[in-house]
Formats: C-alpha cells, sequence, structure tokens
C-alpha cells in the first residue's frame, strides 16, 4: 500500500470514497483545512454473529481512513452486542469481542493495511461508569420513546414484545461518540437513523455534533451482521476452509448471462476490484480467472465494465467466474488462517466465544421448532402470530 495522502482536498476525497451519504461533511474539511489535524474517526462492530466475507466492505474504509491519515477507533461494542435481543449472552460476550478484534486485525492485515495506529476499545470498559450512566440518564429525559424506536429499527432486531433493551442502544450509540473522543462516526446506511438521533440530541447534553458517514449496504454481502440467504459471500466464513469456500461458491446462484442478481458480481465489484485499487494505485483493476486450458485458458480482465460485459454477453460461464472468485476470496482467507492457526489465544476467543451447540441446547431448539414457537416471543406464540403482529406494530414513516 503507498503511503499517507498530505493534500486536504485529496484526504476529503478518499475518506469519503465510495460512500452513499454523508452529513455534515464540513466538519471534516474544517479540521483537515483550518485545524490542519487528524481526523479522528470510528466505527462500531457489535460482537454477535460470527464475522463472514461481507466484512472486507466496512475493512476497506477503515483503510481508507488509515491512509488519508486519520486516527481510526474500532469500538467492539460488547453491551450493545448483549442489549440488542441478548445476540450475545454476557457469558461469553468478552470472547466474541476478543475474536472479533483478532478477526478484523486479521483482516486488515491481509489487505495489506498497517494497524499500528489503530485502536481498539472495548464498549464496557467505558460505558459502566457513572458518568457515562448519568450522561444516559439525561438522554433518557430528552428522547421520546418513539423516537428511540424509530432510532433503531433499521439495526436491532424487530420481535413482537420488543424488550426496553432496544431503546437504551440508540441512546448509548449516541453517547459513544463523545466518550470515544471522535470527529466522526462511521457505519453502513442501516445506522441512518441513530446517526440522525446523534445529530439532533447530542448538542443539548453539552456535547459537539459529530459528521456521519455511511456505507452503502452491497446488495448480497450481509454486512452488519445481517446475513443474506439469498448470497453465498455473506456465509462464507472468515475461517472457512479452502474446500469449504469452494463448495458454498459452486452453490451460489449465478445464472448464465444475469449481472443484475450476481452476488459474485457485487464481490467483485465491491470487495475484490476495491482491494486491488488499495494496493496498487487509483484507478487500477485486475480480476484474474485460472480457466482450465480447455475453456481457452487463463483470462484476466482490466475494469471491472468488461468483467460484467462479458458475463452479458455469455463469453465467460458461471463456472469459471466462480472458480475465479473462489480463488480470490481464498487468497484472501489464507494469511487470516495461518494467523488463527498461530495463536492459542485466537482459538480460544473463537471457542470461548462460539461454542459448539451441546445436546441440551440442540433438543431445545428442536421443541421450539415443533411447537412452532420463536425465541423471544411469547411462549404459546407461533411464528405466524409474530409475523402479524409485526406488521401490526409497522412504524410508518
Ligand atoms: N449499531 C452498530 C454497532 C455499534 C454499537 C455502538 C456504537 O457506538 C456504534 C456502533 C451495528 O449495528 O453493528
Amino acid at each position: 500500500m503507498s503511503g499517507i495522502v498530505e493534500d486536504p482536498e485529496e484526504k476529503y476525497k478518499l475518506i469519503t470514497k465510495g460512500l452513499q451519504e454523508v452529513l455534515n461533511g464540513q466538519i471534516i474539511k474544517k479540521i483537515l483545512t483550518e485545524e490542519k489535524r487528524h481526523v479522528k474517526i470510528y466505527l462500531g462492530t457489535a460482537p454477535t454473529g460470527r464475522p463472514h466475507c461481507g466484512y472486507f466492505v466496512p475493512m476497506l474504509k477503515l483503510a481508507h481512513f488509515l491512509k488519508a491519515g486519520c486516527e481510526v477507533t474500532v469500538l467492539l461494542a460488547d453491551l450493545h452486542a448483549f442489549l440488542d435481543n441478548m445476540k450475545a449472552p454476557l457469558e461469553v460476550v468478552n470472547y466474541r469481542a476478543k475474536y472479533y478484534e483478532f478477526v478484523e486485525k486479521a483482516m486488515l492485515k491481509s489487505l495489506g493495511v498497517p494497524i499500528e495506529k489503530l485502536k481498539f476499545v472495548v464498549g464496557s470498559s467505558y460505558q459502566l461508569t457513572p458518568e457515562y450512566t448519568l450522561d444516559l440518564f439525561k438522554l433518557a429525559n430528552i428522547v421520546t420513546q418513539n423516537d428511540a424506536k424509530r432510532a433503531g429499527a433499521d439495526v436491532v432486531k424487530q420481535v413482537s414484545n420488543p424488550l426496553l433493551s432496544g431503546l437504551i442502544y440508540p441512546l448509548m450509540q449516541v453517547l459513544d461518540e463523545h466518550y470515544l473522543d471522535v470527529d466522526v462516526q462511521f457505519g453502513g446506511v442501516d445506522q441512518r437513523k441513530i446517526f440522525v438521533l446523534a445529530e439532533e440530541n447530542i448538542e443539548a447534553l453539552g456535547y459537539k455534533k459529530r459528521a456521519h458517514l455511511m456505507n452503502p449496504m452491497v446488495p448480497g454481502l450481509g454486512q452488519g451482521g445481517k446475513m443474506s440467504s439469498s448470497d453465498p459471500n455473506s456465509k462464507i466464513d472468515i475461517l472457512e476452509t479452502p474446500k469449504q469456500v469452494k463448495k458454498k461458491i459452486n452453490s451460489a446462484f449465478c445464472a448464465p448471462g444475469n449481472v443484475e442478481e450476481n452476488g459474485l458480481l457485487s464481490f467483485v465489484q465491491y470487495v475484490v476490484g476495491p482491494i486491488y485499487e488499495l494496493q496498487h494505485g487509483e484507478g487500477q483493476f485486475e480480476f484474474f480467472i485460472d480457466r482450465p486450458e480447455k475453456y481457452g485458458g487463463p483470462i484476466s480482465f482490466s475494469s471491472f465494465e468488461e468483467l460484467k460485459a462479458a458475463y452479458k454477453e455469455e463469453k465467460l460461464s458461471p463456472v469459471d467466474l466462480k472458480s475465479g472468485v473462489a480463488d480470490t476470496i481464498n487468497k484472501l482467507l489464507a494469511p487470516i488462517i495461518a494467523e488463527y492457526q498461530a495463536s492459542p489465544e485466537f482459538q480460544e476467543a473463537d471457542t470461548k466465544g462460539y461454542p459448539a451447540p451441546g445436546k441440551d441446547s440442540k433438543k431445545k431448539a428442536k421443541k421450539e421448532k415443533k411447537r412452532g414457537t420463536k425465541y423471544p416471543g411469547k411462549k404459546d406464540e407461533t411464528e405466524d402470530d409474530v409475523a402479524k403482529k409485526l406488521e401490526d406494530t409497522k412504524i410508518e414513516d
């Protein structure tokens, strides 16, 4: 990766590159041109489910921020993972936070990003202090239940009988901006309503308004922990073996000539291409497929458009696209897996954070399935009841 960008305008371009939306960009511009200091940015990740290949998308943005000379903090939002319908129980959440830290560092290293300047902070390390708690209560006296509920609608899992924790979640995300001492919060555009809640309320606590940067939600890449069942990339675990990667990619939906619903092309467009550009310079692109001789031999594309056109015209077959993508993913994952194998701490965080389901929990899941209940709905509620209720309680925008 080439060195740090110096020109303020170039820095701003890199910081906002590929984003879907920027709120209060002038805050960033002022820091770069008038205050002439490093911009402080954070990304919060709630250590819930296992990280998958879709995580390369936000990691790439962290790479841009670092290259633009920003001070970057990753918040390991352990309490948020707990507050969101107990996606991570307290007994395992600290291991999961560790696991996320190992994975995110290894992913960035695999991208060739220097990570010495990257800071990791565990949420509960400051979110349980008296100051933070009092601020939370102050904020709870400003924000209505309705506004807190709406703010979390795209982030907190929506269930029937929503718990109070789902209202606390967005308030804490607002406070984090101040307690992490940053200028900017970055996240997927799914965080938008919480970002706006922050912009509308943080000043009432006597704190400054922050800028907000939003990545698009890439079709099929299941970011933000939200798995997309229609796409294989989002289901490829960061520690997947090469054989499993091939198998999952091979079973991906990828119809000949169809460039519209094509998770593999999306992966090349939003992950493979930008990684190549990060490593080789602005505007550079290469996608190589080691195609067998009998189908025309190895082939290389020098722009995404060229690849897309070849696929659309059926000059490139699904089998070949799949093999190119699987090889690329395996290359990206190899150093991560090597790091895992060399680190007992990394392994411990994994096995303790995600313990294999015991007999009991399997039995329980089976029973629940049979009974048609769905956690955390009420005991006698069926999935249909829950769906209907969700429909009834939908918030109109
Ligand atoms: N809401 C983020 C996680 C997060 C938590 C706390 C924060 O301060 C920031 C972000 C997510 O959906 O993953």
